[in-house]
C-alpha cells in the first residue's frame, strides 16, 4: 500500500506517515487516528520509506477531490514550516479558513431555487388576482426559475410562503454557476486623476513587468497618491482578466478604502478581516480560487487567499506591525508576500510613507526596484513639524500653554485640530496619596489602568479587571489619586477648556463595534467634530482634509525603551501622524511635546524628515550587527515559576555553539497573566548559520525534561520584545 505524510494539527515539529490503498495527491484533506483521536489533516507528499512499517495506521477518509491547497500553497507552507521552526500541521491549519480546517466541503453549497411546480397552469394566475403580490412573484417565476437571493430582493418571505402553501410553486437546490471571470464583462474604469510626473514614472514601471517576479518599495510621502499609483498599476492586471491580492493594516480596511477600488472599477471587491463570519471568509476564499473575483482586499491572514489567475500583489502600509502574528506561527505577511510573489511569478508592491528598515535596506541594495513620490498630491504642502520644550512649563490635562494657544487659534479658525495621546482610558494609574501603594494587577505586576466611564480599573496587559476602590487596598484611606493622562481625561479636561468645539475621542474603547470607525471618521470629514482626541487608530492612512494642526502630547517614553525598535517604531508614528494634517488646501504643522527637546532622534527627524532617519538608523544597526543586517531568533519561554523558565532558556542556551547569545534576560513585559517571562536571544550575520544551528538544536530542546514543564516557543525575526 503507498506511504503518505500527512500534517496533522498538532504542535510536533514533524509529518506524520499513513497508508492508503492509492496515493493521494498533496492538499488533500483526510482524516487520520492521531493517539486516540481522529483529526483531519493534509496530504503533503507520497513516501517511499518509514522507518517503522508495522505501525503505520491507514488513512481513515479522505475529504476532497481535488486539494485545498495548490502546489503554489504546499511550497509557501513548506517555507514556512522549515523558516519558522514550526510544527507542519499548525501551519497548514493556520494557511486555510476556519470552516475547511474543521472539515466544511471546499466546494460552494448548493443554492436554493424556486419554480413554478409541475401541476401549477395558467389558470392560477388569474385566481391570484386578488393576491397581486403573489400574482407578480408567480408571474416572474413563469418567465425562469429564480434564486432565492434573487427572488428575494423583491418579494417577502410571506408571499414566497403563501404560493408554496398553494403548491403554486416549489423549491429546489442547484449547483452554483461557476462565475469564473464574469467580473471581467463589469469592469469599468471610473474618473482619474491625471498622475504627476512621480506618480507617472512608478505606475509605467509597475505595469510594464507583467507575469514576472519583480519586487518595488514605492516610498511615498503621506498624502503624495500611493492609492493611487496602486489604482492605475492595477487597471492593466484586471483588463487582462488577472487577480490583484492586496494587504492593508487591520484598522486600515475600512469600507473607505474598499470603496475607492469598487468606484473605479465597478466590480465587487473580496473583503477578509477579523470580524467578518467563517461564512463569509470560506466564500470570498471560493471566489478568489475559482477566479470569479478581480480585488481581493484583506489583513494579515489573506496572505493565504488562493488566486486562479494570480496578477498583482500590493502590501500597503508595509511597515505596519500588524502585518507580524505575535502568537502560534509568528509570521510576517510581508515577508510571505516576497515568496509568494516569487513563487507566482507575479510583480510585488510594497508601499509605505515610513517604510520598515528592512525594506529600505532591500531598495537600497537593488534587490527592490525603489520608487519614489516625495511632494504631495494635488498641490497640498508637507506639514511642518516642531518640538516644544514643556520643561518647567504649567500644564493643564498633559498640555502646556504655548500648545493650547495654537489649538485655540486654529479652532478659531475653523479647522480641525488632532491630539494624540498614546494611552487609552482615563490614567494609566491610581495610587494611594496617603501611602504611595499602586493599584496594580497581581497575575501582571503592573498597575492597573483607570476607566473612569465604567467606574473599573482594566490591566491593559491581561485584560482582567475590578471595580474602582473607594479606597486604599493597602492602608485603607480614602484620598485615591490617578497619575498620568490617558484618552479618556483628556476628553474631559478638553471639553472644559474649549466647551465650543464638538469633539469625538477614537481608541479601541470608542470604535468598538460594526462599522463604529467609519462613522466617525466620515463625521469627522464632514466637520461634525473640531477635536480629535486619540490613539494610534488615528495615525493609520486616514484622510483628513480639514486637520490642520496636530498634537503628540509625550513621546518621552518612546526616547528610552529598552527596545531597539522603539526609535523606528516612533519616528513611523510621528510622520503618520503629522501626515493626517494639511492634505488639502490649507497648510498643516504638528506640534510634539518633549521634555527632551534636542533629543538627536527628535532633532533629525523634525529637521530631516523619516527618510533622513532611516537612513541613519540603518547606519547604526549595521554597527551594531543589528537587523536587517544581523540575523535574530528569539526562544521565548513562561511559567508561574519564573525559575523554571530562566533555566529552560539558559540550558536551551548550552545546545549552541556558533551562535552568539543574549540572555537568558526577561521579557520587556516580565509578567503577564501569573507567569514570568524570559527570552534568549540567537544572533548572528549569516541567517543560514543561524537557522541551521537552531534546526540541529531543537530536537534536544524539545527533549530537555523542562520542556515540558515551560510553555516555550520560537520567534523568527522577532519585532516585539515585550
Ligand atoms: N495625481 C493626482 N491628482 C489629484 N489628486 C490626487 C492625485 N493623486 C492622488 N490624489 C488625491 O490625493 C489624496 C491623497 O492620496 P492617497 O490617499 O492616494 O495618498 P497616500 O499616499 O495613499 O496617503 P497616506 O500614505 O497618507 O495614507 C486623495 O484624496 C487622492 O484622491
Ligand atoms: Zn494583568
Amino acid at each position: 500500500m503507498p506511504l503518505i505524510d500527512v500534517a496533522v494539527p498538532v504542535p510536533l515539529r514533524q509529518t506524520f506517515t499513513y497508508s492508503f490503498e492509492q496515493s493521494l495527491m498533496p492538499g488533500v484533506r483526510v482524516t487520520v487516528p492521531f493517539g486516540n483521536r481522529t483529526m483531519t489533516g493534509v496530504v503533503t507528499g507520497n513516501t517511499a520509506h518509514t522507518d517503522n512499517p508495522d505501525k503505520v495506521k491507514p488513512i481513515t477518509g479522505v475529504l476532497d477531490t481535488s486539494p485545498v491547497l495548490d502546489e503554489c500553497q504546499l511550497t509557501l507552507c513548506r517555507w514556512l514550516w522549515q523558516y519558522y521552526h514550526h510544527a507542519p500541521g499548525e501551519v497548514i491549519h493556520t494557511a486555510l479558513p476556519v470552516l475547511l480546517r474543521k472539515g466544511a466541503s471546499a466546494e460552494p453549497e448548493p443554492e436554493l431555487w424556486y419554480r413554478l411546480s409541475p401541476t401549477a397552469s395558467e389558470a392560477d394566475s388569474a385566481d391570484l388576482s386578488r393576491a397581486p403580490k403573489q400574482r407578480d412573484c408567480f408571474g416572474a417565476l413563469q418567465k425562469a426559475p429564480l434564486s432565492a437571493d434573487v427572488l428575494k430582493q423583491t418579494f417577502s418571505a410571506t408571499v414566497i410562503k403563501a404560493l408554496l402553501e398553494r403548491n403554486l410553486i416549489e423549491a429546489f437546490s442547484r449547483e452554483p454557476d461557476s462565475a469564473d471571470r464574469l467580473w471581467t464583462d463589469k469592469l469599468t474604469i471610473g474618473s482619474k486623476p491625471v498622475p504627476d510626473q512621480e506618480q507617472a514614472v512608478a505606475i509605467s514601471a509597475i505595469v510594464q513587468k507583467k507575469q514576472t517576479f519583480a519586487p518595488f518599495l514605492l516610498e511615498g510621502v503621506t498624502g503624495s497618491g500611493k492609492t493611487e499609483v496602486y489604482l492605475q498599476a492595477i487597471e492593466s492586471v484586471l483588463k487582462a482578466g488577472r487577480q490583484v491580492l492586496i494587504l492593508v493594516p487591520e484598522i486600515g480596511l475600512t469600507p473607505q478604502t474598499v470603496s475607492r477600488f469598487t468606484t473605479r472599477f465597478g466590480i465587487e471587491v473580496g473583503v477578509l478581516h477579523s470580524q467578518i463570519t467563517d461564512k463569509a471568509r470560506l466564500r470570498v476564499w471560493q471566489q478568489a480560487r475559482d477566479g470569479a473575483l478581480g480585488i481581493i482586499i484583506g489583513t494579515r491572514s489573506a496572505i493565504f487567499t488562493p488566486l486562479k489567475y494570480p496578477g498583482m500583489l500590493i502590501v500597503d502600509e508595509e511597515h505596519d506591525e500588524s502585518f507580524k502574528q505575535q502568537d502560534g506561527l509568528r509570521y510576517h505577511a510581508r515577508d510571505l508576500a516576497v515568496m509568494r510573489a516569487n513563487q507566482e511569478n507575479i510583480p510585488l508592491v510594497l508601499g509605505s510613507a515610513t517604510p520598515s528598515l528592512e525594506s529600505l535596506n532591500n531598495a537600497i541594495n537593488k534587490r527592490y526596484q525603489h520608487l519614489q513620490l516625495t511632494r504631495r498630491a494635488a498641490g497640498a504642502q508637507v506639514t511642518v513639524q516642531h518640538v516644544l520644550d514643556v520643561t518647567d512649563q504649567p500644564m493643564r490635562f498633559g498640555l502646556a500653554e504655548g500648545t493650547l494657544s495654537l489649538m485655540r487659534q486654529h479652532l478659531d479658525q475653523g479647522n480641525q485640530v488632532l491630539v494624540f495621546v498614546n494611552r487609552r482610558g482615563y490614567a494609566p494609574a491610581l495610587l494611594c496619596h496617603h501611602c504611595g501603594h499602586t493599584e496594580s494587577c497581581q497575575r501582571c505586576e503592573r498597575p492597573y489602568t483607570v476607566h473612569k466611564a465604567h467606574r473599573r480599573l482594566h490591566c491593559h496587559h491581561c485584560g482582567a479587571t475590578r471595580p474602582l476602590p473607594a479606597s486604599c487596598t493597602q492602608c485603607g484611606k480614602t484620598e485615591m489619586v490617578t497619575e498620568g493622562i490617558g484618552t479618556e481625561q483628556l476628553e474631559q479636561g478638553l471639553s472644559q477648556l474649549f466647551p465650543d468645539a464638538p469633539q469625538v475621542r477614537i481608541d479601541s474603547d470608542s470604535v468598538r463595534g460594526k462599522d463604529k470607525l467609519q462613522g466617525m471618521l466620515d463625521a469627522i470629514n464632514q466637520q461634525q467634530y473640531q477635536l480629535l482626541i486619540g490613539t494610534q487608530i488615528l495615525s493609520k492612512g486616514h484622510h483628513f482634509p480639514h486637520v490642520t494642526l496636530v498634537v503628540v502630547l509625550d513621546c518621552d517614553g518612546a526616547l528610552f525603551s529598552g527596545d531597539y525598535r522603539a526609535p523606528e517604531k516612533l519616528a513611523q508614528l510621528v510622520t503618520q501622524l503629522a501626515g493626517r494634517a494639511g492634505r488639502a488646501s490649507k497648510p498643516g504643522q504638528m506640534w510634539l511635546q518633549t521634555h527632551n527637546p534636542q533629543h538627536p532622534l527628535l532633532q533629525d527627524l523634525i529637521n530631516n524628515g523619516y527618510g533622513h532617519f532611516a537612513r541613519h538608523a540603518l547606519l547604526e544597526r549595521k554597527m551594531a550587527v543589528q537587523p536587517p543586517f544581523g540575523v535574530q531568533i528569539l526562544v521565548r519561554a513562561e511559567a508561574q515559576d519564573g525559575q523554571l523558565a530562566f533555566q529552560f532558556l539558559a540550558d536551551a542556551a548550552s545546545c549552541f555553539e556558533h551562535v552568539q547569545l543574549i540572555g537568558p534576560m526577561p521579557g520587556l513585559i516580565e509578567k503577564r497573566q501569573g507567569r514570568f517571562r524570559f527570552m534568549l536571544v540567537l544572533q548572528s550575520d549569516k541567517r543560514k548559520h543561524l537557522h541551521e544551528q537552531l534546526r540541529l538544536a531543537l530536537p534536544a530542546i524539545t527533549a530537555m525534561p523542562l520542556a515540558s514543564k515551560v510553555r516555550w516557543s520560537v520567534d523568527v525575526d522577532p519585532t516585539d520584545f515585550s
